[in-house]
């Protein structure tokens, strides 16, 4: 995908999704995720894709190796550019989910990339310990899920900012650090809990930014873009 941030198209509408986009070209990158899937079917991904967009089909899959294997032969027909399992599905799941893309893609054609989700950006060290059960902290957790991730064979994981760069440590700086979680100082933090100004996810290493609300929730959706986009880049002139 290309370097600039990841727009997240959480829309109920194929309608609402193209009424937001008039003031996008295909230079940025959108996310799908379940909501605006589950409503258009594959048809929105050809849609985007005739714009150009670059695509990230959020959908996490998470099920028993065979499902998610004969799920990711589907999605790897549709030509998107990233797709993501949770690596809580385990290293035989991920391992399945690689060998289904690998035999969906058509010949000729670049296998999409594929990252493990770590621990939800929504997901805080209470929920770890209480909900989870899980006796390490959160940051351990998140390591362990990456660690697992790498030895999959997968490309990258979703984690917060503030794992990424111990993420980059012990797997790579090429290794995909896709986050989401992001904010301006002036946004509502919202359902998230590990946030990031686009700064610091650059600082830490991130390799791609994912942003919803802080544009599509903005007054002047455009403007919101460039500014997130200038602050990621580093090339505002406050940044
Ligand atoms: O850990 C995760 C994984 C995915 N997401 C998705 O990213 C966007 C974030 O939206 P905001 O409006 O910027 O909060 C959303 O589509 C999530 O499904 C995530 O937030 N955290």
């Amino acid at each position: 995908m290309k370097k600039s941030p990841i727009i997240a198209l959480d829309f109920e509408s194929a309608e609402k999704t193209f009424e937001f986009l008039t003031v996008f070209e295909g230079d940025v990158n959108v996310k799908v995720g379940m909501q605006l899937y589950y409503k258009e079917g594959p048809a929105i991904i050809a849609r985007l894709k005739e714009r150009g967009f670059d695509i990230f089909l959020d959908l996490k899959l998470h099920d028993i190796p065979n499902t998610v294997k004969s799920a990711m032969e589907v999605l790897a027909s549709l030509g998107v550019n990233l797709v993501n399992v949770h690596a809580a599905g385990g290293k035989t799941m991920m391992e399945a989910a690689l060998e289904g893309l690998d035999k969906g893609t058509p010949t000729g054609i670049k296998r999409p990339s594929i990252i493990g989700v770590t621990q939800l950006t929504s997901t805080d060290e209470r929920q770890v310990k209480e909900e989870q059960l899980i006796q390490a902290s959160l940051q351990q957790s998140v390591l362990h899920y990456a660690k697992l991730t790498k030895d999959a064979g997968l490309d990258g994981v979703v984690c917060s900012v503030q794992e990424a760069a111990i993420i980059s440590e012990v797997c790579g700086p090429e290794f995909l650090k896709v986050t989401p979680g992001i904010r301006l100082p002036e946004n509502d933090v919202q359902d998230q809990k590990r946030i990031a100004t686009p700064e610091e996810a650059r600082k830490e290493g991130s390799t791609h930014i994912v942003v919803g609300r802080a544009i599509t929730g903005a007054s002047n959706p455009r403007a919101a873009y460039e500014q997130i986009n200038a602050l990621w880049k580093g090339t505002d002139r406050n940044g």
